[in-house]
């Protein structure tokens, strides 16, 4: 095998898409800051403990392993940074009130979650702490919507659901709760013949409720539908005013849909969550909701809401940039010549200086002056 290789679902980024990923990074986290984000920088490995604390199983699989040299201990290259993050909440900050923090980093995964899907996807996010009210839901969202909207898509779909619907249900009935695990991949999935084999010896509402949650998607009338098809626990009352609360802040911003089966995530969520979607992309773009059970696994209980989204899958999607205009500029020491481009860089423009005996051919800029002397004046002259 030749020694440049990459192994499977991981690839190099090439100069005019890094420039694309790197353009929509500094835009979202400079809007994120607009919001009054703070920007952490979590490592890229921890203890395994602490990376997977609060988090499923799922997360657990994904982790890539490795034992460090100098504890013996095990580490785990980080899969998403919502829990560190929550963690930096937990104990390095220590405050009561409000922190918003947001992100930027890569994550690792052993497994593609799609056959073409990268396996280090450049995550970014933000999440907040410390408010349980459903505005810091209504803020991330709308952080979420932001984001794609600085980012050039304007058609989005907004995919309301709630953790709380089956766990309202699980509590009412001790066989099914042990199914839990189970049961969330079944919903996850839409598996109706999986979901009726399942439910065959639980009670007939158990039954009933989890049989029409897979059927329970649609625009936010399903909503109304579903106060009639499932049973009127407080738990159930409370998750679907919330997600009716929610739909309507986004009215003309995003199309909403509310899919009441769909529990894709990282299994640390633990109310309304969303998923965002654009044309030609069957997967959500952007994942979010609340996760307020992830602080107390670090020891210090916070309400806690945000998004993340994959720089590198968004960029895919977008036309490649323009080709920036620049100017070539001859090698040389003369202080005229170096007085020159350092005004013209100041300036904001490229400037390329030719290495002797060198033609320049790069993606990403388009070359259209050249500077050159003229009389004793160093000049711009157009090209072509
Ligand atoms: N990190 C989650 C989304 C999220 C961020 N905060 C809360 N949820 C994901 O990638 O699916």
């Amino acid at each position: 095998m030749p020694n440049w290789l990459l192994p499977e679902n991981i690839a190099d980024v090439l100069p005019s898409e890094a420039r694309k990923i790197e353009d929509l990074r500094r835009l979202m986290l400079d809007n994120f800051r607009l919001y009054g984000y703070e920007l952490v920088m979590p490592p890229m490995l921890e203890y395994v403990e602490s990376l997977l604390a609060g988090a499923g199983q799922d997360t657990d699989l994904r982790t890539f392993k490795l034992v460090d040299q100098l504890s013996g201990r095990l580490l785990g290259l980080r899969a998403d940074m919502t829990t560190q993050v929550a963690r930096i909440d937990a104990h390095l900050l220590n405050r009561n009130t409000v922190t918003r923090l947001c992100y930027a980093g890569s994550v690792l995964h052993t497994r593609p979650s799609g056959l073409h899907a990268t396996r280090e996807p450049l995550q970014i996010g933000c999440e907040m702490y410390g408010h349980a009210g459903l505005e810091a839901d209504a803020e991330i969202q709308e952080l979420a919507l932001a984001s794609l909207a600085l980012a050039g898509f304007d058609d989005v779909r907004l995919d309301l659901s709630h953790v709380g619907v089956l766990r309202a249900i699980l509590l009412e009935d001790p066989v099914a709760k042990r199914d839990e695990a189970q049961l969330h991949s079944l919903l996850r999935g839409k598996d109706v013949p999986g979901l009726e084999e399942i439910t065959n010896n639980y009670s007939a509402t158990t039954r009933n409720a989890l049989l029409a949650l897979p059927h329970l998607y649609g625009d936010v009338d399903v909503l109304a539908k579903a106060r009639e098809v499932l049973p009127a626990l407080p738990g159930i009352t409370k998750a679907l005013s919330e997600l009716a609360a929610l739909a309507a802040s986004a009215i003309g911003r995003a199309q909403v849909a509310i899919d009441l089966a769909d529990l894709r995530g990282y299994q640390y969520e633990s109310g309304a969550m969303f998923a965002l979607y654009v044309a030609g992309l069957p997967n959500a773009v952007a994942r979010g909701g609340r996760y307020d059970q992830v602080g107390e696994a670090f020891g210090r209980a916070r309400p806690a809401t945000g998004f993340s989204l994959d720089l590198r899958e968004l960029a895919r999607l977008l036309p490649t940039a323009e080709r920036k205009h620049s100017i070539r500029a001859p090698w040389g020491n003369a202080p005229e010549l170096r007085e020159k481009i350092a005004e013209l860089r100041k300036a904001g423009e490229v400037v390329i200086q030719s290495m002797p005996g060198h033609d320049n051919v790069q993606d990403e800029f388009e070359c259209d002056r050249v500077l050159v002397l003229d009389n004793g004046n160093w000049i711009l002259k157009n090209l072509g």
